[in-house]
């Protein structure tokens, strides 16, 4: 495992985005909407961060299986813990933008509620993956192609409890055993 960005590196960037997402939304609607479960950490440091007013919702995404067993489109749970966003701004916070299908698949999904806006922020954008023609707004950090855990994000439900992110090579990630946790 290879420390990629320690936890003064992410502080300052969660502390730019904020001031990059007050200067946008001060004096609009603005509704943060985290994408569970990975963004909650981020969502949390970010909040602590910003001055500006502004509501809250979590989302969940669920697959919907196609009838061939292929992954299919990302739905917003019925029970998210989503208030009215009918008028509202909406920034969609999540930890890594990866292909980009999560954001391709969430965005649209906005329309029905009526809002304002929906754009988008992340803390992590990975270089060389995006497979669809949406990008998000706000960026904290570009990182290569490799597999990061810590600050939210888990390799098998493990390392997101870790305060700074770190890359986890192939080999790494091939020798995972779940007993020697
Ligand atoms: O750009 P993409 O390729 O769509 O990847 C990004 C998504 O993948 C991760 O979620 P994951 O499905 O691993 O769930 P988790 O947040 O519960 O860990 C991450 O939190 C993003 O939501
Ligand atoms: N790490 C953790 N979760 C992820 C990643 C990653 O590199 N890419 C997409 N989801």
């Amino acid at each position: 495992m290879q420390v990629l960005l320690d936890e003064n590196t992410l502080r300052e960037g969660v502390d730019r985005l904020a001031q990059q997402i007050e200067e946008r939304y001060r004096g609009k609607k603005l509704t943060l909407v985290g994408v569970l479960l990975g963004s909650v950490v981020f969502l949390a440091d970010l909040m602590r961060r910003l001055t500006i007013p502004y509501g809250v919702a979590m989302i969940s995404s669920r697959q919907m299986a196609t009838e061939d067993n292929r992954p299919g489109h990302l739905v917003i749970h019925a029970d998210s813990l989503m208030p009215e966003v009918k008028g509202r701004h909406v920034l969609i916070i999540d930890d890594i933008y990866d292909t980009g299908e999560t954001l391709w698949e969430l965005i649209p999904q906005f329309d029905e509620f009526n809002v304002s806006s929906v754009h988008s922020a992340v803390l992590l954008r990975k270089k060389g993956r995006q497979r669809v023609p949406v990008a998000p707004d706000f960026v904290g950090f570009e990182i290569p192609d490799v597999y990061v855990v810590g600050y939210g994000m888990d390799y098998r439900g493990y390392y997101r409890n870790l305060p700074y992110i770190a890359s986890l090579s192939p080999e790494e990630m091939a020798n995972f055993r779940e007993n020697d946790r």
